[in-house]
Protein backbone atom coordinates (compact mmCIF):
# COMPACT_ATOMS: atom_id res chain seq x y z
CA UNK A 1 0.00 0.00 0.00
CA UNK A 2 1.01 3.57 -0.93
CA UNK A 3 1.56 5.49 1.88
CA UNK A 4 -0.79 8.63 0.87
CA UNK A 5 0.92 12.20 1.70
CA UNK A 6 -0.83 13.39 3.94
CA UNK A 7 -1.68 9.26 5.47
CA UNK A 8 -5.46 9.54 4.49
CA UNK A 9 -6.92 6.04 3.56
CA UNK A 10 -7.25 5.66 -0.70
CA UNK A 11 -11.22 6.32 -0.68
CA UNK A 12 -11.06 9.32 1.83
CA UNK A 13 -11.65 12.73 0.54
CA UNK A 14 -9.56 15.80 2.15
CA UNK A 15 -11.83 18.18 4.38
CA UNK A 16 -12.83 21.59 2.75
CA UNK A 17 -13.27 24.95 3.47
CA UNK A 18 -15.43 27.24 2.30
CA UNK A 19 -15.59 30.73 2.66
CA UNK A 20 -19.17 32.02 1.66
CA UNK A 21 -19.89 35.56 0.18
CA UNK A 22 -16.12 35.69 0.09
CA UNK A 23 -16.16 39.32 -1.95
CA UNK A 24 -18.64 41.69 -0.73
CA UNK A 25 -19.56 43.48 -4.06
CA UNK A 26 -20.25 40.41 -5.56
CA UNK A 27 -23.79 38.57 -5.14
CA UNK A 28 -22.29 35.35 -5.03
CA UNK A 29 -18.70 34.50 -4.17
CA UNK A 30 -17.10 31.71 -2.38
CA UNK A 31 -12.96 31.39 -1.74
CA UNK A 32 -13.16 27.41 -2.02
CA UNK A 33 -9.90 25.04 0.03
CA UNK A 34 -9.29 21.45 0.11
CA UNK A 35 -5.88 20.64 0.96
CA UNK A 36 -3.74 23.47 -0.18
CA UNK A 37 -5.41 23.81 -3.58
CA UNK A 38 -7.11 27.21 -3.19
CA UNK A 39 -9.69 29.05 -5.77
CA UNK A 40 -11.79 31.83 -5.62
CA UNK A 41 -15.24 31.84 -7.63
CA UNK A 42 -17.66 34.13 -8.29
CA UNK A 43 -21.14 33.93 -10.94
CA UNK A 44 -23.57 36.53 -11.89
CA UNK A 45 -26.39 36.37 -13.84
CA UNK A 46 -25.65 37.54 -17.15
CA UNK A 47 -28.50 38.58 -20.43
CA UNK A 48 -27.08 36.68 -22.63
CA UNK A 49 -28.06 32.83 -22.35
CA UNK A 50 -25.39 30.95 -21.90
CA UNK A 51 -22.64 30.55 -19.97
CA UNK A 52 -19.25 33.07 -20.32
CA UNK A 53 -16.26 31.62 -17.81
CA UNK A 54 -13.33 33.44 -17.60
CA UNK A 55 -10.68 31.71 -15.38
CA UNK A 56 -7.27 33.05 -14.16
CA UNK A 57 -4.58 29.96 -13.40
CA UNK A 58 -6.37 27.31 -15.35
CA UNK A 59 -5.54 25.71 -18.74
CA UNK A 60 -7.78 26.54 -22.02
CA UNK A 61 -8.41 22.81 -22.17
CA UNK A 62 -9.63 23.03 -18.48
CA UNK A 63 -11.75 26.30 -19.13
CA UNK A 64 -13.04 24.62 -21.94
CA UNK A 65 -13.99 21.81 -19.55
CA UNK A 66 -15.77 23.13 -16.87
CA UNK A 67 -17.72 25.63 -19.14
CA UNK A 68 -18.87 22.90 -21.21
CA UNK A 69 -19.91 21.00 -18.10
CA UNK A 70 -21.60 23.96 -16.82
CA UNK A 71 -23.97 24.72 -19.85
CA UNK A 72 -25.15 21.34 -20.13
CA UNK A 73 -25.96 20.87 -16.24
CA UNK A 74 -27.49 24.24 -16.28
CA UNK A 75 -29.54 23.73 -19.60
CA UNK A 76 -32.79 24.40 -18.17
CA UNK A 77 -32.00 27.31 -15.85
CA UNK A 78 -30.08 29.02 -19.26
CA UNK A 79 -33.49 28.89 -21.20
CA UNK A 80 -33.82 31.93 -19.11
CA UNK A 81 -30.61 33.60 -18.13
CA UNK A 82 -27.14 33.43 -18.95
CA UNK A 83 -24.08 33.18 -16.29
CA UNK A 84 -20.84 35.30 -15.97
CA UNK A 85 -18.43 32.79 -14.21
CA UNK A 86 -15.17 33.73 -12.80
CA UNK A 87 -12.72 31.88 -11.49
CA UNK A 88 -9.22 32.48 -9.97
CA UNK A 89 -6.74 29.98 -8.99
CA UNK A 90 -5.04 31.42 -5.94
CA UNK A 91 -2.64 28.12 -5.57
CA UNK A 92 -2.57 24.22 -7.25
CA UNK A 93 -2.55 21.51 -4.53
CA UNK A 94 -3.53 18.63 -6.61
CA UNK A 95 -7.41 17.98 -7.87
CA UNK A 96 -7.05 21.95 -9.19
CA UNK A 97 -10.11 21.11 -12.00
CA UNK A 98 -12.06 19.56 -9.54
CA UNK A 99 -11.99 21.91 -7.06
CA UNK A 100 -12.51 24.79 -9.16
CA UNK A 101 -15.78 23.35 -10.46
CA UNK A 102 -16.97 22.84 -6.93
CA UNK A 103 -15.66 26.65 -5.62
CA UNK A 104 -18.58 27.39 -8.87
CA UNK A 105 -20.75 24.99 -7.80
CA UNK A 106 -20.80 26.59 -4.53
CA UNK A 107 -21.04 29.84 -5.63
CA UNK A 108 -24.08 28.94 -8.28
CA UNK A 109 -26.09 28.54 -4.42
CA UNK A 110 -25.48 31.78 -3.52
CA UNK A 111 -27.53 32.88 -6.62
CA UNK A 112 -31.11 33.40 -5.84
CA UNK A 113 -32.01 31.58 -9.04
CA UNK A 114 -31.76 28.18 -8.72
CA UNK A 115 -29.67 26.97 -11.47
CA UNK A 116 -28.37 23.31 -9.84
CA UNK A 117 -30.83 21.25 -8.97
CA UNK A 118 -29.00 18.19 -7.91
CA UNK A 119 -26.21 19.20 -5.30
CA UNK A 120 -23.43 18.51 -7.81
CA UNK A 121 -19.78 17.96 -6.50
CA UNK A 122 -16.55 16.98 -7.98
CA UNK A 123 -14.01 14.66 -7.35
CA UNK A 124 -10.54 13.19 -9.10
CA UNK A 125 -9.55 9.59 -8.52
CA UNK A 126 -6.36 7.93 -9.70
CA UNK A 127 -4.98 4.96 -10.82
CA UNK A 128 -1.21 5.06 -9.59
CA UNK A 129 0.49 0.86 -9.79
CA UNK A 130 -2.40 -1.09 -8.78
CA UNK A 131 -3.73 1.59 -6.45
CA UNK A 132 -6.52 3.72 -6.59
CA UNK A 133 -6.59 7.14 -4.87
CA UNK A 134 -9.52 9.48 -4.55
CA UNK A 135 -8.75 13.23 -4.16
CA UNK A 136 -5.34 13.25 -5.24
CA UNK A 137 -2.75 16.07 -4.09
CA UNK A 138 -0.42 17.55 -6.48
CA UNK A 139 2.19 15.24 -5.46
CA UNK A 140 0.00 12.03 -6.13
CA UNK A 141 -0.69 13.37 -8.91
CA UNK A 142 1.99 13.69 -10.25
CA UNK A 143 2.96 9.83 -10.17
CA UNK A 144 -0.70 9.15 -11.58
CA UNK A 145 -0.59 6.73 -14.57
CA UNK A 146 -4.13 7.69 -15.28
CA UNK A 147 -6.52 10.62 -14.12
CA UNK A 148 -10.49 10.43 -13.71
CA UNK A 149 -12.26 13.58 -12.92
CA UNK A 150 -16.23 12.89 -12.03
CA UNK A 151 -19.04 15.13 -11.37
CA UNK A 152 -21.45 13.70 -8.82
CA UNK A 153 -24.83 14.72 -7.36
CA UNK A 154 -25.48 13.98 -3.61
CA UNK A 155 -26.89 9.92 -4.58
CA UNK A 156 -23.70 9.46 -6.30
CA UNK A 157 -25.22 9.46 -9.43
CA UNK A 158 -22.58 10.61 -11.98
CA UNK A 159 -23.53 14.13 -13.91
CA UNK A 160 -20.38 14.76 -15.85
CA UNK A 161 -17.21 12.72 -16.29
CA UNK A 162 -13.49 13.01 -18.04
CA UNK A 163 -10.61 10.56 -18.42
CA UNK A 164 -7.12 11.40 -19.04
CA UNK A 165 -3.81 9.79 -18.56
CA UNK A 166 -0.91 8.66 -20.72
CA UNK A 167 -1.60 4.70 -19.37
CA UNK A 168 -4.68 2.68 -21.00
CA UNK A 169 -7.30 1.47 -18.56
CA UNK A 170 -8.95 -1.93 -18.41
CA UNK A 171 -12.31 -1.49 -17.91
CA UNK A 172 -12.40 -3.03 -14.24
CA UNK A 173 -9.98 -0.58 -13.55
CA UNK A 174 -12.19 2.10 -14.97
CA UNK A 175 -15.33 0.41 -12.85
CA UNK A 176 -13.02 0.81 -9.61
CA UNK A 177 -12.05 4.53 -10.63
CA UNK A 178 -15.99 5.13 -10.89
CA UNK A 179 -16.67 3.53 -7.62
CA UNK A 180 -14.46 5.22 -5.43
CA UNK A 181 -14.85 8.91 -7.10
CA UNK A 182 -18.98 8.54 -7.37
CA UNK A 183 -18.62 8.26 -3.40
CA UNK A 184 -15.62 10.56 -3.11
CA UNK A 185 -18.05 13.05 -4.85
CA UNK A 186 -21.20 12.37 -2.44
CA UNK A 187 -18.80 12.87 0.43
CA UNK A 188 -18.01 16.40 -1.52
CA UNK A 189 -21.57 17.23 -1.85
CA UNK A 190 -22.43 16.78 1.90
CA UNK A 191 -19.22 18.54 2.93
CA UNK A 192 -20.83 21.53 0.71
CA UNK A 193 -23.96 21.51 1.75
CA UNK A 194 -22.71 20.96 5.91
CA UNK A 195 -20.11 24.16 5.46
CA UNK A 196 -23.00 26.25 4.06
CA UNK A 197 -25.43 25.58 6.36
CA UNK A 198 -23.29 26.14 8.94
CA UNK A 199 -21.93 29.63 7.52
CA UNK A 200 -24.78 30.90 5.66
CA UNK A 201 -28.06 29.84 7.06
CA UNK A 202 -27.01 28.49 10.65
CA UNK A 203 -31.31 29.10 11.33
CA UNK A 204 -32.33 27.63 8.44
CA UNK A 205 -32.37 24.08 9.65
CA UNK A 206 -33.53 24.89 13.05
CA UNK A 207 -36.58 27.02 11.87
CA UNK A 208 -38.83 27.22 14.92
CA UNK A 209 -41.66 29.84 13.85
CA UNK A 210 -42.39 30.18 17.57
CA UNK A 211 -38.99 31.61 18.76
CA UNK A 212 -38.52 35.39 19.02
CA UNK A 213 -36.68 36.16 15.82
CA UNK A 214 -34.07 39.10 15.76
CA UNK A 215 -32.28 40.64 12.45
CA UNK A 216 -28.29 41.15 12.93
CA UNK A 217 -26.87 43.65 10.62
CA UNK A 218 -24.15 41.42 9.53
CA UNK A 219 -23.09 40.04 6.60
CA UNK A 220 -19.86 38.68 8.54
CA UNK A 221 -21.00 34.61 8.95
CA UNK A 222 -17.95 34.48 11.51
CA UNK A 223 -19.90 36.69 14.02
CA UNK A 224 -23.42 35.26 12.78
CA UNK A 225 -22.48 32.08 13.99
CA UNK A 226 -21.19 33.27 17.14
CA UNK A 227 -24.53 35.67 17.67
CA UNK A 228 -26.38 32.25 16.48
CA UNK A 229 -24.57 30.07 19.60
CA UNK A 230 -25.29 32.53 21.98
CA UNK A 231 -28.60 33.56 21.02
CA UNK A 232 -29.77 30.07 20.40
CA UNK A 233 -29.78 29.02 24.48
CA UNK A 234 -31.98 31.79 24.94
CA UNK A 235 -34.71 30.30 22.43
CA UNK A 236 -34.03 33.20 20.11
CA UNK A 237 -33.86 32.75 16.31
CA UNK A 238 -31.62 35.11 14.56
CA UNK A 239 -31.88 35.73 10.79
CA UNK A 240 -28.67 37.89 9.42
CA UNK A 241 -28.22 40.16 6.17
CA UNK A 242 -27.25 36.85 4.41
CA UNK A 243 -31.03 36.10 4.39
CA UNK A 244 -32.15 39.45 2.79
CA UNK A 245 -29.07 39.58 -0.05
CA UNK A 246 -31.80 42.24 -1.56
CA UNK A 247 -30.74 45.16 0.95
CA UNK A 248 -28.54 47.59 -0.14
CA UNK A 249 -24.80 48.12 0.97
CA UNK A 250 -24.50 50.40 4.46
CA UNK A 251 -21.04 52.40 4.30
CA UNK A 252 -19.92 52.55 7.75
CA UNK A 253 -18.81 56.12 7.43
CA UNK A 254 -18.87 56.78 11.07
CA UNK A 255 -15.94 58.32 13.03
CA UNK A 256 -16.96 55.51 16.17
CA UNK A 257 -17.66 52.32 16.84
CA UNK A 258 -21.05 53.54 17.94
CA UNK A 259 -21.72 55.71 15.04
CA UNK A 260 -21.37 52.43 12.47
CA UNK A 261 -22.94 50.62 14.80
CA UNK A 262 -26.14 52.78 14.96
CA UNK A 263 -25.64 53.50 10.90
CA UNK A 264 -26.37 49.46 10.13
CA UNK A 265 -28.89 49.21 13.13
CA UNK A 266 -31.14 52.34 12.23
CA UNK A 267 -31.09 52.19 8.54
CA UNK A 268 -31.94 48.15 8.25
CA UNK A 269 -34.57 48.09 11.40
CA UNK A 270 -35.90 51.17 8.72
CA UNK A 271 -36.02 48.90 5.57
CA UNK A 272 -37.09 45.72 7.25
CA UNK A 273 -39.60 47.40 9.82
CA UNK A 274 -38.39 44.53 12.23
CA UNK A 275 -36.10 45.34 15.38
CA UNK A 276 -32.49 44.98 14.00
CA UNK A 277 -28.77 44.61 16.20
CA UNK A 278 -25.83 45.92 14.72
CA UNK A 279 -22.51 44.66 15.44
CA UNK A 280 -19.48 47.19 14.92
CA UNK A 281 -16.26 45.76 16.79
CA UNK A 282 -12.51 46.58 16.00
CA UNK A 283 -9.33 45.33 17.26
CA UNK A 284 -7.42 48.15 19.17
CA UNK A 285 -3.37 47.43 19.48
CA UNK A 286 -1.66 49.79 22.30
CA UNK A 287 1.84 49.80 19.99
CA UNK A 288 -0.06 51.19 17.37
CA UNK A 289 -2.20 53.93 18.98
CA UNK A 290 -5.56 51.98 19.20
CA UNK A 291 -5.22 51.07 15.41
CA UNK A 292 -6.95 49.44 13.34
CA UNK A 293 -9.38 50.05 15.38
CA UNK A 294 -12.51 51.15 13.19
CA UNK A 295 -10.92 50.45 10.25
CA UNK A 296 -10.39 46.61 11.49
CA UNK A 297 -12.31 45.36 8.22
CA UNK A 298 -10.55 47.18 6.13
CA UNK A 299 -7.20 47.41 7.75
CA UNK A 300 -5.22 46.34 4.36
CA UNK A 301 -7.85 48.09 2.09
CA UNK A 302 -10.30 46.05 1.34
CA UNK A 303 -12.40 43.49 3.67
CA UNK A 304 -9.61 40.87 3.92
CA UNK A 305 -8.86 38.44 6.64
CA UNK A 306 -5.62 37.40 5.44
CA UNK A 307 -4.57 40.55 3.91
CA UNK A 308 -5.43 41.84 7.43
CA UNK A 309 -2.92 39.96 9.22
CA UNK A 310 -0.06 40.27 6.76
CA UNK A 311 -0.12 43.96 7.32
CA UNK A 312 -0.80 43.53 11.07
CA UNK A 313 2.10 41.55 11.64
CA UNK A 314 4.44 43.71 9.50
CA UNK A 315 3.14 46.76 11.16
CA UNK A 316 4.44 45.31 14.44
CA UNK A 317 7.52 44.22 12.93
CA UNK A 318 10.42 43.83 15.77
CA UNK A 319 7.94 44.72 18.93
CA UNK A 320 8.52 42.59 21.65
CA UNK A 321 5.72 40.09 22.99
CA UNK A 322 5.33 42.39 26.27
CA UNK A 323 4.36 45.20 24.05
CA UNK A 324 2.25 43.80 21.92
CA UNK A 325 -0.53 44.33 23.67
CA UNK A 326 -4.41 45.05 22.61
CA UNK A 327 -8.13 44.36 22.92
CA UNK A 328 -10.77 43.46 20.71
CA UNK A 329 -13.86 46.02 20.48
CA UNK A 330 -17.08 45.50 20.49
CA UNK A 331 -20.22 47.89 20.25
CA UNK A 332 -23.77 46.40 19.71
CA UNK A 333 -26.54 48.80 18.94
CA UNK A 334 -30.15 47.44 19.48
CA UNK A 335 -32.82 49.57 17.00
CA UNK A 336 -36.58 49.56 16.52
CA UNK A 337 -37.83 50.70 13.60
CA UNK A 338 -38.11 54.62 12.63
CA UNK A 339 -36.84 55.28 16.22
CA UNK A 340 -33.43 55.85 16.25
CA UNK A 341 -33.54 58.10 19.70
CA UNK A 342 -34.37 54.61 21.42
CA UNK A 343 -31.61 52.74 20.38
CA UNK A 344 -29.87 50.70 23.28
CA UNK A 345 -26.13 50.84 23.20
CA UNK A 346 -23.70 48.08 25.24
CA UNK A 347 -20.48 47.60 24.87
CA UNK A 348 -17.76 44.71 25.37
CA UNK A 349 -13.97 43.92 25.12
CA UNK A 350 -11.03 41.39 25.65
CA UNK A 351 -7.61 42.09 26.48
CA UNK A 352 -4.90 40.08 24.71
CA UNK A 353 -1.59 40.39 22.90
CA UNK A 354 -0.73 39.77 19.16
CA UNK A 355 1.04 37.03 18.02
CA UNK A 356 4.26 36.67 16.29
CA UNK A 357 2.76 34.18 13.74
CA UNK A 358 -0.81 33.06 13.43
CA UNK A 359 -2.09 29.83 15.56
CA UNK A 360 -5.05 27.71 15.09
CA UNK A 361 -7.82 27.42 12.23
CA UNK A 362 -11.28 28.12 14.03
CA UNK A 363 -13.12 31.80 14.38
CA UNK A 364 -12.34 34.75 11.92
CA UNK A 365 -10.47 37.72 11.46
CA UNK A 366 -7.57 38.89 14.03
CA UNK A 367 -8.46 35.12 15.92
CA UNK A 368 -5.56 33.56 15.12
CA UNK A 369 -2.84 36.39 15.95
CA UNK A 370 -4.92 37.17 19.02
CA UNK A 371 -3.30 35.76 21.97
CA UNK A 372 -5.22 35.10 25.23
CA UNK A 373 -3.16 35.05 27.95
CA UNK A 374 -5.35 33.54 30.65
CA UNK A 375 -6.59 30.40 28.44
CA UNK A 376 -2.55 30.02 27.08
CA UNK A 377 -4.42 29.92 23.36
CA UNK A 378 -4.64 32.26 20.56
CA UNK A 379 -8.58 33.38 20.16
CA UNK A 380 -8.54 31.11 16.75
CA UNK A 381 -7.13 27.90 19.12
CA UNK A 382 -10.27 27.94 21.39
CA UNK A 383 -13.46 26.14 20.35
CA UNK A 384 -16.72 28.68 19.95
CA UNK A 385 -18.42 27.94 23.28
CA UNK A 386 -14.56 28.87 24.40
CA UNK A 387 -14.33 31.85 22.54
CA UNK A 388 -18.42 32.71 23.32
CA UNK A 389 -17.24 33.10 26.80
CA UNK A 390 -14.89 35.58 26.50
CA UNK A 391 -15.11 37.43 23.60
CA UNK A 392 -15.46 40.79 23.50
CA UNK A 393 -18.93 40.22 21.59
CA UNK A 394 -19.72 37.71 24.40
CA UNK A 395 -19.33 40.42 27.01
CA UNK A 396 -21.59 42.68 25.21
CA UNK A 397 -24.25 40.49 24.76
CA UNK A 398 -23.96 39.95 28.55
CA UNK A 399 -24.33 43.31 28.88
CA UNK A 400 -27.35 43.88 26.85
CA UNK A 401 -29.15 40.54 28.46
CA UNK A 402 -30.59 42.26 31.35
CA UNK A 403 -31.97 44.85 29.16
CA UNK A 404 -33.07 43.99 26.06
CA UNK A 405 -36.32 42.34 26.72
CA UNK A 406 -38.00 45.30 28.46
CA UNK A 407 -36.22 47.74 26.23
CA UNK A 408 -38.02 45.49 23.07
CA UNK A 409 -41.37 45.93 25.28
CA UNK A 410 -41.65 49.35 25.79
O1 LIG B 1 -14.17 38.15 17.22
C1 LIG B 1 -13.38 38.58 16.39
N1 LIG B 1 -12.28 37.89 16.04
C2 LIG B 1 -11.43 38.32 15.12
N2 LIG B 1 -11.57 39.44 14.42
C3 LIG B 1 -12.65 40.18 14.73
C4 LIG B 1 -13.58 39.81 15.70
N3 LIG B 1 -14.55 40.74 15.78
C5 LIG B 1 -14.23 41.66 14.88
N4 LIG B 1 -13.08 41.32 14.25
C6 LIG B 1 -12.44 42.05 13.17
C7 LIG B 1 -12.92 41.47 11.86
C8 LIG B 1 -13.08 42.67 10.99
O2 LIG B 1 -11.83 42.96 10.37
C9 LIG B 1 -13.42 43.78 11.95
C10 LIG B 1 -14.90 43.93 12.13
O3 LIG B 1 -15.40 44.87 11.24
P1 LIG B 1 -16.98 45.13 11.22
O4 LIG B 1 -17.30 46.23 10.30
O5 LIG B 1 -17.49 45.18 12.61
O6 LIG B 1 -17.54 43.75 10.65
P2 LIG B 1 -17.59 43.18 9.18
O7 LIG B 1 -17.35 44.26 8.19
O8 LIG B 1 -16.73 41.97 9.14
O9 LIG B 1 -19.10 42.68 9.07
P3 LIG B 1 -20.46 43.57 9.18
O10 LIG B 1 -20.06 45.02 9.10
O11 LIG B 1 -21.27 43.11 8.04
O12 LIG B 1 -21.01 43.17 10.51
O13 LIG B 1 -12.86 43.40 13.19
MG1 LIG C 1 -18.31 46.09 8.30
Amino acid sequence: MMVRTDNRAANDVRPVKVQWHYLTKQPASVLWQRGTTKVLAAVTEQATKKVTLIGSGLTQVQSDWLQQTLTTLLAPALEKTGLLVSVTVLEDGGSLLAEASNAVFGALQLLPEQFLPNRAAAVTAILTGNETLVDASDTEEAVADSTLLVVTDNQEQILAMTLQGATAVNSSQLNELLLVASQGGTRTAEQIQASYQQAVHPIIQKEHSEMPTIVIATKNPGKAQEFHAMFEKEGIQIKTLLDYPELPEINETGQTFEENARLKADQIAAILQLPVLADDSGLMVDALDGRPGIYSARFAGDHNDAGNNAKLLYELTGVPAEKRTAHFHTTLVFAKPDRPNDDLVVEGSVNGRILGIPRGDNGFGYDPLFYVPELDKSMAELSMAEKNAISHRAKAIENLEPLWRDWLAK
